[in-house]
């Protein structure tokens, strides 16, 4: 073998005994995961537990208290900004992109990390663009101003940025939010048609268990489950993770797991509730 790096080492994200403390309080601690290069690896987790503390960490945003992430064998962190993101783009949760730029200017910014300082726009740069912009289904609103669109379609932008950087790896931190159901279903296909690693903290647990070809489900900064979502995703996990009470099925259409979760009662509620307030209707 030479010491050559395959594309696979390239691709490959290493999270290693990764802790996080943000204000004096650990976040993060002791997490532990790989995202296969190719593959789309879920975080999923109740409100809190650090999905997108350790998004952020991963793309940079963020410096780890101890531990690494290494993209293949290097540590992200030994790279120049522009080298990490000419292999990890992300779409963050919060949005700092300036609202005066138009669409097609903010999913331009994409390109930034392959361009040298007042070089302009390559042919390889407009055709990342446009590739990206069509992906998503965004062309025709690639004049108007980012603020102007809806958050459904900022969210589609958005992503259009991070496809135009062209990176091996993307870091997604709930994509779906604000999109249509319709909108939602075009972009997981389009992630699952893209050869890329894929890291991305979803809510909707069906949609991850459609999607991910495995899961990491965070508890209280910590890694409480690793698999498949069929492996992951049971009932008892769900009742001691998520609070709630859900019966795991296979979908009529699909064959996906389907996750069917009682709406009327939580998996705490099961035991004797909490003496009556003494309120009325
Ligand atoms: N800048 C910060 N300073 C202090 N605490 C923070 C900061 N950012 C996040 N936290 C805390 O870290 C914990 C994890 O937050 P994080 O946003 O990573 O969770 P999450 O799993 O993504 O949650 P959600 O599902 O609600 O988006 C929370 O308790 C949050 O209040």
């Amino acid at each position: 073998m030479s010491g050559e790096a395959t594309a696979d080492d390239t691709m490959r994200i290493t999270v290693e005994n990764l802790r996080v403390a943000l204000a004096g309080r650990d976040i993060l601690a002791g997490v532990e995961l790989i995202a296969a290069a190719g593959e789309i690896t879920g975080l999923v987790g109740p409100n809190g537990s650090g999905k997108s503390t350790l998004l952020r960490t991963v793309y940079r945003h963020l410096k780890p208290q101890g531990g690494r992430v290494l993209l293949g064998e290097r540590d992200l962190r030994s790279m120049t900004p522009a080298a990490a993101a000419r292999h990890v783009a992300a779409l963050p949760q919060e949005r700092e992109s300036d609202f005066e730029f138009t669409v097609r200017e903010v999913v331009a910014m994409g390109r930034t990390p392959y361009q040298k300082a007042f070089a302009g726009d390559s042919a390889a740069d407009r055709a990342a663009v446009l590739i990206a912009l069509v992906q998503t289904g965004v062309e025709e609103h690639q004049g108007r101003r980012f603020a102007t669109l809806s958050g459904g379609e900022r969210q589609r932008v958005l992503l259009a940025r991070a496809l135009a950087q062209e990176p091996d790896v993307l870091v997604l931190d709930e994509p779906t939010n604000h999109l249509d159901v319709r909108h939602q279903v075009e972009l997981l296909t389009l992630l699952r048609a893209q050869d890329r690693t894929t890291l991305i903290a979803l809510h909707d647990l069906n949609a991850a268990a459609s999607v991910c070809d495995r899961l990491h489900v965070l508890h209280e900064g910590r890694v409480r489950a690793s698999g498949t979502p069929r492996e992951v995703l049971t009932p008892a996990l769900l009742a001691e993770v998520f609070g709630i009470r859900a019966a795991v099925l296979d979908h009529p259409l699909t064959g996906d797991l389907l996750i069917a979760v009682d709406h009327r009662t939580t998996a705490a509620a099961e035991v004797p509730a909490v003496e009556s307030s003494g309120l009325r209707r």
